[in-house]
């Protein structure tokens, strides 16, 4: 079970969540959001477990596999280019309104600077409807996140998604379920609509942008069977 924790704005809590096996961290480079981190503050997190990378004993390949995710919201272009590069990021989620024509060409821009990037769209989704929407999506990126949808705000909200409608929900790519999840729901969310991931951040808070450790581990414990060895969990999907 891959597993995003997204939101994060300090140094120390992202080394501490990457050391529990997660598989990503979530960047917001939304500038109204309370999770907002600035490219440059990002840099600093980013490098910092570049550094720690170098230290980890050997067979022990968790940091190498750590997706590091650019959260935007119907950014252009060259905005997302200089963060990527400037940040140190290996991934962009598009979480606005962004087309699958944008995606494509946001792929071929991508390419360009990084090879391997992972492209994610995230979709809010209202109604079955919006979930059809998904499907257009599939061919052009490597993973759909389908959040909830909120008319006044873009994410983070809390709110789940109604996960019946969810249940036969199998797109041509992966696809991770984000919304209002949390350590009390999670077991809950993946016995039902079995997501090949989960994204998670309010749930895992104690203000906008500041995680509680304790919360964190909770929720990737109920992710994996409250198995405790969260070292050993395996990132597969
Ligand atoms: O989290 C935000 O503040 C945010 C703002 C603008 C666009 C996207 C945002 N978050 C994107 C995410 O991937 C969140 O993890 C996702 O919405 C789930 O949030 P939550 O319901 O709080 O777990």
């Amino acid at each position: 079970m891959y597993i995003k924790i997204c939101g994060i704005t300090k140094l120390d809590q992202a080394q501490a969540i990457a050391q529990m096996g997660v598989n990503a961290l979530g960047f917001i480079c939304v500038r109204a959001s309370p999770r907002y981190i600035s490219a440059t503050a990002i840099a600093q997190i980013t490098s910092s477990l570049l550094a720690a990378q170098a230290e980890i004993a050997e067979g022990s390949p968790k940091f190498a596999e750590l997706d590091l995710i650019g959260v935007f919201l119907n950014a252009s272009f060259s905005e997302i280019c200089e963060t990527v590069t400037q940040a140190g990021l290996n991934a962009v989620q598009l979480h606005g309104d962004e087309s699958p024509e944008f995606c494509t060409e946001m792929r071929s821009h991508l390419n360009i600077i990084k090879p391997k990037i992972k492209l994610i769209k995230a979709l809010r989704v209202k109604d079955q409807a919006g979930l059809e929407q998904a499907h257009l999506f599939s061919n052009v990126v490597d993973a759909i996140l389908l959040d909830a949808y909120d008319p006044h705000m873009a994410g983070g909200t809390g709110k789940t998604l109604d996960w019946q409608m969810l249940r036969d929900f199998r797109p041509a790519c992966d696809w991770w379920l984000a919304g209002g999840l949390s350590p009390e729901n999670v077991a809950e969310a993946i016995a039902l609509v079995k997501p090949h991931g989960l994204d998670v951040s309010s749930g895992v808070e104690r203000t906008a942008g500041d995680k509680d450790l304790s919360k964190v581990e909770k929720f990737i414990q109920r992710c994996i069977g409250d198995r405790t060895a969260l070292a050993h969990h395996s990132s597969a999907g």
